[in-house]
């Protein structure tokens, strides 16, 4: 933790759990903790790489009452497939890495041709010059500007390092506090575990929603959680109680998403 204590405008329920899986099977584990949002995405291949369509197929059928995301990748794949996400998933997220203005950052939102009922949730990097784009702030501000409800903070580099090492507690509080005056949802993702989530919950930084792989994952020989490795149903159950032991609230089929915070 950079800072001791922040104040925040933090939402009066719990937050929600966002998890990524790769696959049918690892969806279905995690269906089966009734996590929140089940979020397509392959590890293997960087932050924000999308599974096949195949797959996201399948999961419209065999999880139709489910919370459904895609990721969707970089703009340089994002366009040719967007298109192809079936109506039946409520997200689909876009990494901005290359925009380095939000007149960029808007014609690829823009650009993209999803189906009417797939919400497009913009993505930010904590580490935004590795990703050669926008700031956090600069992304928030154009996600307010063109009307979106929801933003995904997340790190572009996945090499151990987490959100809290890019984004000081102080700017995490007022990203949140922006997100928040402005309705918008913010999720906050980037190699999180769940002790460092609840000491940020301690200080008053509580997002609508924590996106997690790695902390889910089994470790290594070393003892190291391998976020391109297989899901552990257990670490599953351990976020998912936790959140719901503070007072946490699952989605439903019939309410989906409740209204941003
Ligand atoms: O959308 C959230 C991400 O999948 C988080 O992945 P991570 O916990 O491995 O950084």
């Amino acid at each position: 933790m950079n800072q001791p204590s922040v104040t925040t405008a933090a939402p009066s329920s719990a937050p929600q759990l966002l998890i990524s899986v790769r696959d049918i099977h690892e969806a279905t584990l995690v269906a089966e903790a009734d996590v929140d949002v089940i979020d397509f995405k392959e590890p293997r291949r960087g932050a924000l790489a999308p599974v096949e369509p195949e797959i996201w197929s399948a999961a419209s059928t065999s999880l139709r009452d489910r919370s459904l995301s895609a990721a969707l990748g970089e703009s340089n794949t994002a366009s040719s497939i967007a298109a192809l996400v079936p109506n039946q998933f409520r997200f689909a997220k876009v990494g901005p890495s290359g925009m380095r203005s939000s007149g960029q950052l808007r014609r690829l939102w823009d650009s993209l041709p999803l189906p009417p009922t797939v919400e497009l949730v913009p993505v930010s990097y904590a580490d935004h010059e590795a990703a050669g784009c926008l700031a956090p702030a600069d992304v928030l501000a154009t996600a307010i500007e063109s009307g979106h409800k929801r933003l995904l903070i997340d790190t572009f580099i996945k090499n151990g390092r987490s959100l809290t090492d890019h984004l000081s507690n102080a700017h995490l509080a007022s990203l949140l506090n922006t997100a928040h005056n402005a309705g918008i949802w913010i999720a906050l993702a980037g190699s999180i575990q769940l002790p460092q989530a609840q000491r940020l919950h301690e200080i008053g930084i509580v997002p609508g929603c924590w996106g997690v792989r790695g902390d889910v994952c089994r470790s290594n020989e070393s003892g190291h959680l391998q976020r391109t490795g297989s899901l552990d149903p257990n670490r599953v159950l351990r976020w998912q109680r936790s959140l719901r032991l503070t007072g946490g609230f699952p989605i439903t089929a019939e309410s989906k998403l409740p209204a941003p915070r």
